[in-house]
């Protein structure tokens, strides 16, 4: 846990680059801070570590008062990973990432052993990078070391300031990609740094968005897309906030809409039936097992003869509940379908149309205005008018 009371950090030539900061980074949270250059956020973060003393106000790392703290013990127990991130020239990356058990006295061998399994879990393997130098490794690789070399001594806390800012779009979105795995898996209280709404909105549980030397707004992603606290707020998340928001909201089944559903092995005078039954021009159809297959026209199931399994269409988009409206939207772009299925493991729940997907963002997003549950949100849509 880190925590902010009433930080303020004045530097001698007069200027405030925090003022009166609390806030509260709960175990296992990431947060992301977010906001212009020169809005406070490094120094935010540097007073965590100690590089930079506040002014006035505390600070608390695990419950206890970091003034209080040896500032060289107190930086073993806190991971930092910056964009430069200063790996040692002259030292192999297995050495490199070994750094903090070394300092902290563990043994040659076991501080070894765990510096390779880090390497493993950034997605480096030790026997292929473990010997390199720094200057025979990509800077996306060199990145993963950073983390690694963060990670190694298993810190509770780690800091991150850019740590994906001097990489390429394609390259950084794999390392954030891995960088939540990761996450997923250790569970450390992190405080990330990055001036790109994108990454913070991708990586945070909650975003601190920056004014100058202030938080403007302290939310989840989606109550920050969604319901800006301020116009300054609404204006650095940007226009396309929508569409951003898209990419963290989740599906629930109450989006989903129910078409007709008929199976593989049905006569097709019965599927022809129960596509009469809702006028509805196709059906999905499900194998035995109730798992997904695809979907049948109305017309193919007008025959006598035979079974749905004759004329069904195999259905390649769907997605497991849970999974985000960006996601959705992109799947049916990419299979050219004006649906996709939803599944709960192997389960086929219903089927997300694009009028529903913007249902649910509108829902979503009264939701959090309003602290209730998207299901509860009376929505006027156009087709009720
Ligand atoms: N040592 C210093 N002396 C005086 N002013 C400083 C010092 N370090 C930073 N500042 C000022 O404090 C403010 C906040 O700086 P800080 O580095 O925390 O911003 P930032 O949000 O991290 O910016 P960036 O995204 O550009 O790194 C800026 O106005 C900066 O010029």
């Amino acid at each position: 846990m880190i925590r902010f009371e009433h930080v303020t950090k004045r530097y001698a030539d007069g200027t405030t680059a925090v003022d009166d900061l609390s806030f509260e980074v709960a175990e296992g949270e990431l947060v992301t801070l977010v906001g212009p250059s020169g809005c406070g956020k490094t120094t935010t973060m540097k007073m965590v570590n100690r590089l930079i003393e506040p002014t006035s106000g505390r600070i608390l790392v695990e419950g206890g008062d970091i003034a209080e703290a040896d500032p060289v013990q107190l930086r073993r127990r806190i991971g930092y990973v910056i964009q430069q991130i200063g790996l040692f020239p002259h030292k192999t990356v297995l050495e490199n990432t070994a750094t903090v058990p070394h300092l902290l006295g563990w043994q040659r061998k076991k501080g070894r052993d765990r510096a390779a399994e880090l390497l493993e879990l950034v997605g480096l393997d030790p026997s292929v990078y473990g010997d390199r130098y720094p200057d025979q490794l990509s800077g996306g690789q060199r990145q993963r070391v950073g983390v690694a070399r963060a990670l190694a001594a298993d810190p509770p806390v780690l800091l991150m300031d850019e740590p994906f800012g001097a990489v390429d779009p394609v390259v950084r979105e794999h390392l954030q990609t891995e960088f939540l795995r990761l996450q997923s898996q250790v569970r450390k209280t992190v405080l990330f740094v990055t001036h790109d709404i994108e990454e913070a909105v991708r990586l945070g549980d909650r975003i601190a968005v920056y004014g100058s030397g202030k938080i403007e707004q302290f939310d989840t992603p989606a109550s920050v897309l969604g319901a800006p606290a301020t116009p300054y707020v609404a204006d650095f998340v940007g226009a396309d906030r929508g569409l951003k928001r898209l990419s963290v909201t989740p599906i629930e089944p109450g989006d989903l809409e129910q078409p007709p559903v008929v199976h593989l092995d049905d006569p097709l005078p019965k599927a022809a039936a129960r596509l009469a039954a809702d006028g509805a021009r196709w059906a999905v159809v499900l194998d035995d097992a109730d798992g997904l297959h695809g979907w049948i026209p109305a017309d193919a199931a007008d025959g006598t003869e035979g079974t749905v399994r004759d004329h069904a269409r195999r259905m390649e988009a769907w997605l497991p509940v849970g999974a985000p409206l960006k996601q959705a939207f992109s799947q049916m772009l990419q299979h050219d379908a004006g649906w996709v299925a939803v599944l709960d493991g192997e389960r086929f729940l219903g089927v997300l149309t694009p009028a529903r997907l913007h249902e649910a963002l509108r829902r979503s997003i009264d939701a959090d205005a309003g602290g209730i549950a998207r299901g509860d949100v009376d929505l006027q849509t156009v087709a009720d008018v």
